[in-house]
């Protein structure tokens, strides 16, 4: 058996303090299972489930049933602070509660052999365990079902055109963003999957690309879903982008970036994003709007489509109001242009990480701050935010839900066609703007690749009238879905597919 130490403990709760009073389970409560249940293969007989036990409300409840023996389980348990519930905090591994595979980490716990542990506190749930004998029943709802796994798609699907595919009829075909069930793994080239949404939402399921397979079409160089390998250019600085922004690249610079890029071989090879685990999320009156993070190359269009959002409708969309540390100038109010603040505040704020991005330009500091966001937000607005990818981190959490939005540079011929009039116009005198549109568009390709799965929507802003019809329509529609699919990252670290 397994030393006390590994048994079932409660766990501390936030702050270190424990949450329940004490370690739950002494030596002589430890849950154990027999011999026989520890291993790999078991195959667990269920009792027959008791008729009340699973009532059309309850359908994700399960019936575990083990059997002690001297070993200890190897599970701790706590109570949930918000739900107050009763949850396994985390299972031990190699234990044979791990070995089972039947009780997992944030699993909620019911009933113990019949008798509810709803409402109760650790502690009182002590001598249920230490009476249970021989057999002994939980009742769980688990924390998410283990049968079910939801990816976003990150890339386009069409069996049609797939030459490897071994028989077209029995696949799915998807378009980025769709959302499938994944049924079986079981083949590391063909997953299973179905659709959701299509017709009664749980039709037969196909063939899809497993993610292995695509990361191999992706290096090789005939297949005909080969995406163009993109190289890992070195990150621009955080900051200066959009209000804040230097003037463009110069030729040198842009010399060098195209080096780079040419010289990167096989090493600047990236595989694109192909799936990221998604979570239903039930929409509640009370949750908050989403942050809108739009992302895109310099000069794709996202100041446009942003001010072309603010004035649809500026009850419902706020911008956060930026830190900035030059001078108020007569026309401006603090707090409507922006928070003017000393050097040695903003300095603090950068301290204590309360900028998503900051910068200099001409010897001042301009920032974008959290505060900023959560403020609008505060104020049942959806916050617009314009950010580089590489700072999206620092909202990308359960907390801001943010809906991130690509915005993507249309083909060169569209280009040349819709940004005729534009003032997109490099400051370097020498570079035509096709030069500027190919680093527009390899700019673009960059950001997928590197930050792809963090993009929700992928809008090409060709002509500007369709791409902000979309854009607010995709936004007036996330209000409307009763269940939101937010990355499992989210709301469970560990599950970070
Ligand atoms: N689809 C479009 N068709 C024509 N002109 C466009 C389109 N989208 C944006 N523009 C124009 O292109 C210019 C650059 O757009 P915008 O300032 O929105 O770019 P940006 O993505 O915010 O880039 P930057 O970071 O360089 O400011 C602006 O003059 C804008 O009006």
């Amino acid at each position: 058996g397994s030393s006390p130490q590994t048994g079932a403990m409660s766990e501390p709760g936030p702050g270190g303090r424990p949450a329940a009073a004490g370690p739950l389970f002494t030596s002589q409560h430890f849950l154990c299972v027999h011999d026989a249940v520890a291993q790999r293969d078991f195959e667990p007989v269920l009792p027959p489930v008791p008729d009340d036990a699973l009532d059309e409300e309850e359908d994700s409840v399960k019936i575990v049933s083990l059997v002690k023996t001297k070993e200890p389980l190897g599970a701790t348990i706590k109570k949930d602070k918000s739900s107050g519930a009763i949850v396994v905090a985390r299972i031990m591994r190699g234990g044979p509660a791990d070995k089972s595979g039947l009780i997992h980490e944030g699993d909620e716990l019911k009933e113990v052999n019949g008798v509810s542990v709803e409402h109760r506190k650790p502690k009182e749930i002590l001598p249920l365990l230490a009476r249970s004998e021989g057999e002994i029943k939980f009742k769980i709802v688990p924390a998410f079902s283990q049968e079910e796994l939801f990816v976003r798609t990150l890339f386009d699907y069409d069996p049609l055109d797939d030459p490897a595919i071994p028989c077209k009829d029995a696949a799915v075909a998807f378009q980025r963003g769709d959302v499938l069930e994944v049924v079986s793994m079981e083949d590391d080239t063909w997953w299973q999957a179905r659709r959701l949404g299509d017709g009664d939402g749980d039709g037969r399921a196909g063939l899809i690309p497993s993610r292995q397979l695509h990361e191999r079409w992706a290096r090789s160089p005939v297949h005909p879903f080969t995406p163009r390998p993109v190289t890992v250019r070195p990150e621009r600085s955080p900051g200066l982008r959009r209000s804040f922004r230097l003037g463009r690249k110069s030729s040198l610079a842009r010399e060098a970036a195209r080096s780079r890029r040419w010289s990167a071989g096989v090493h600047g090879a990236m595989c694109p994003p192909t799936y990221v685990e998604v979570i239903p999320h039930p929409r509640e009156p009370r949750d908050r709007r989403r942050l809108v993070v739009l992302v895109g190359p310099g000069g794709v269009g996202v100041s446009e489509l942003k001010r072309r959002l603010l004035v649809s409708d500026p009850d419902r969309y706020g911008v956060a109001v930026p830190y900035t540390t030059r001078e108020r100038r007569r026309h401006e109010s603090e707090g409507v242009d922006y928070h003017f603040l000393s050097v040695h505040s903003f300095e603090e704020h950068i301290l204590n990480q309360r900028f998503i991005e900051y910068g200099t330009y001409r010897g001042h500091y301009y920032g974008t701050s959290l505060d900023s966001v959560q403020r609008v937000m505060a104020e049942d607005k959806v916050c617009l935010l314009d950010v580089h990818p590489s700072n999206l981190k620092h909202v990308y959490s359960a907390e801001f839900k943010p809906f991130v939005v690509f915005v993507k540079p249309p083909r060169i011929e569209e280009l040349r066609l819709t940004r005729r009039r534009a003032k997109f116009v490099c400051d370097d005198e020498e570079s035509s703007p096709d030069e500027d549109f190919e680093d527009m568009i390899d700019e673009a390709e960059t950001m997928e690749s590197q930050f792809g799965q963090l993009f929700e929507k992928v809008i090409v802003n060709g002509d500007v009238a369709t791409a902000f019809r979309e854009l607010r329509a995709e936004l007036e529609g996330l209000e409307d879905a009763a269940v939101q699919w937010l990355p499992a990252q989210w709301i469970c670290p560990s599950l970070y597919f």
